[in-house]
């Protein structure tokens, strides 16, 4: 039913932004982007740099892909500007700027001269010292608060915007799938918050919510927190974040198809398939991970890292030495 996407980076063709309204048409030009294979050749260091700072985010990128022409002499352009970067998530032009007081009275110049010129086009002066604050823009806010040691981060696995763009698509697909039906929808806490919250806004049928917690002890499975409404006769669809073993969702599958709802299936948002112990239906999967330990957009490590809007795979050593003995 579900049809996840692997994790890795999809190519897709970079979308061309729109022309200003009204205003003359800038020059679109040859763009390369973060999905070609090759990597442009960068005027200046600071730019490469910027490059690897998307790329470590998974924020798409194109090179200086449009100029805009800025003034006219004689019925000819006479000056142009061409911002070293478009973001076209954020829809989003960004120029580089170095601490130089001259050069950066002249690009103020520039980008305002832009602004007026082309009041539908977004766009920012950026100084090496602001590449993280620009992430406040991107919904990367919670970064600093919850003090992300990137010394613990191996890589960023899915970025904000590829998260969203999936649950956006996950809520069509169960919309279309339960036409005509209202859902309960179960969640399993605590990883569930985010996936959860975002989900239920992208179904476009009547819903309930209601959760469930579990604990794992050395006897098994059990419910430290039921649902509080009954599921009889109910469309139940169980949601994870995460299936792994899937013990967790095998459990509550037998738990709830003994209450008798009028059907259930499950919903991941991640499937650590290569993990699996116990076969389980999952009738819809976000993505297919590999098996590493991710934390982020609820999931954490040892209550951390829940708030980050990504999701990122831990380290290796970070978790493993803890592991023995603790
Ligand atoms: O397929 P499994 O091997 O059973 O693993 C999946 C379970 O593990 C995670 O919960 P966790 O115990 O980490 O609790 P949390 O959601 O409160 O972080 C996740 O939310 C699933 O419920
Ligand atoms: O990869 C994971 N990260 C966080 N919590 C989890 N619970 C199961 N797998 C994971």
């Amino acid at each position: 039913m579900g049809e996840p996407k692997e994790v890795i980076r999809n190519p897709e063709p970079d979308d061309v932004p729109s022309e200003p309204g009204g205003a003359p048409s800038p020059a679109s030009t040859e763009s390369t982007s973060s999905s070609e294979p090759s990597k442009p050749r960068f005027a200046h260091p600071a730019e490469a740099e910027f490059a690897a700072f998307l790329d470590f985010y998974r924020i798409r990128w194109e090179y200086e892909p449009k100029a805009f022409p800025l003034r006219w002499r004689d019925g000819r352009v006479a000056e142009m500007f061409r911002p070293d970067f478009y973001l076209p998530e954020q829809d989003l032009y960004v120029e580089l700027t170095t601490m130089r007081q001259s050069l950066v009275t002249r690009k103020n110049r520039k980008v305002r001269r832009l602004r007026q010129l082309y009041p539908n086009i977004n766009i920012v002066l950026l100084y090496r010292k602001d590449f993280h604050e620009l992430l406040s823009r991107f919904g990367y806010g919670s970064v600093h608060i919850t003090s992300l040691r990137p010394d613990q981060i191996e890589r960023v696995l899915l970025s904000a915007a590829e998260i969203q763009g999936r649950v956006a698509e996950l809520g069509q697909q169960i919309s279309a799938d339960y036409a005509g039906e209202s859902i309960l929808l179960v969640g399993v806490l605590k990883g569930i918050t985010f996936f959860l919250a975002d989900l239920s806004r992208a179904i476009t049928r009547p819903l309930a919510i209601d959760y469930l917690q579990l604990a794992h002890t050395g006897e098994g499975v059990h419910i430290t927190k039921d649902l509080d409404l009954d599921v009889r006769g109910q469309h139940v669809l169980l949601v994870e974040d995460i299936v792994n073993t899937g013990v967790s969702v095998d459990f509550v599958l037998r738990t709830l198809r003994e209450r008798e709802p009028a059907s259930l299936r499950v919903c991941t948002l991640l499937d650590k398939a290569e993990r699996r112990l116990v076969p389980v239906p999952v009738d819809y999967v976000g993505f297919t991970i590999p098996n590493e330990f991710v934390v982020g957009y609820g999931l954490d490590y040892r209550e951390l890292y829940r708030n980050l809007p990504f999701l990122c795979v831990l380290k290796r050593e970070v978790y493993e030495e803890a592991l023995p003995g603790e």
